[in-house]
């Protein structure tokens, strides 16, 4: 299943439950949530009241990126707000096999996010109880930035893991997506595609579904 997930880091936090709606109507299927820190990254975003708030409002997956230190302790409250999808970061848990029991224990889906430094090696012994990985496109903590090249062929060499160890593990990639780029990340292997920028930047219900009719050329 192909899929587009707008980030709502570059909505307008000022009319988030209207921008939430137009991608909703537009027909995305995911809604990209993303949680900073401070730490982590070098910026803070939102956490849960936000979350709690717009799940009212939406019936989209929420997938929940977590760009913090040690969010052990935080997983069952992003779980009772409303997430469906929670993706931590691999370099930010120093028990990451634990971390993902723990999100599925919550009835939520795992993710596992790489920074572009990470190698796809630290996902050795965990691919198989993670249900998505997250390729980080770009270094976490702003929208807007440029898609580091180097990321389609880390794409690739996953995509030829999963299908090699015939499991069934979704390939979303986030940071710097747009039209321009999005073809070339689904044929490296990519399901999901996160769009910040590209997304909110003009007039998104027009933009959600020019990236939902290249999505529907491989869902086909
Ligand atoms: O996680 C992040 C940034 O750290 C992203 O989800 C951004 O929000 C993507 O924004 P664009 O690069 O698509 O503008
Ligand atoms: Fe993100």
């Amino acid at each position: 299943m192909y899929a587009l997930a707008p980030s709502i880091l570059s909505a307008d936090f000022a009319a988030l439950g209207e921008d939430v709606k137009k991608v909703e109507n537009a027909g995305a299927q995911y809604l990209h949530i993303d949680v900073m820190d401070g730490d982590f990254v070098p910026s803070l975003s939102l956490g849960m009241p936000v979350i709690r708030s717009i799940r009212k409002k939406s019936d989209m997956v929420f997938d929940v990126h977590l760009m913090m230190s040690h969010p052990e302790p935080y997983i069952e409250e992003f779980a009772d707000c409303g997430a469906d999808i929670i993706t931590v970061h691999a370099e930010a848990c120093r028990h990451l096999h634990r971390t993902l029991r723990q999100i599925r224990d919550c009835n939520v889906k795992a993710g596992v996010s790489l920074n572009p430094a990470t190698p796809l090696s630290v996902l050795e012994y965990v691919l198989d109880q993670t249900d998505m990985v997250l390729i980080m496109s770009v270094n976490p903590g702003f929208g807007g930035q440029s898609y580091i090249e180097s990321s389609t062929n880390k794409i690739w060499k996953l995509r030829e893991w999963i299908k090699r160890e015939q499991l069934n593990v979704d390939i979303e990639v986030d940071g710097g997506v747009g039209l321009n780029n999005a073809r070339t990340i689904l044929d490296a292997g990519a399901n999901i595609l996160v769009a910040g920028s590209a997304v909110f930047n003009g007039d998104c219900a027009a933009n959600v579904k020019a990236f939902l009719d290249i999505l529907n050329d491989y869902n086909e």
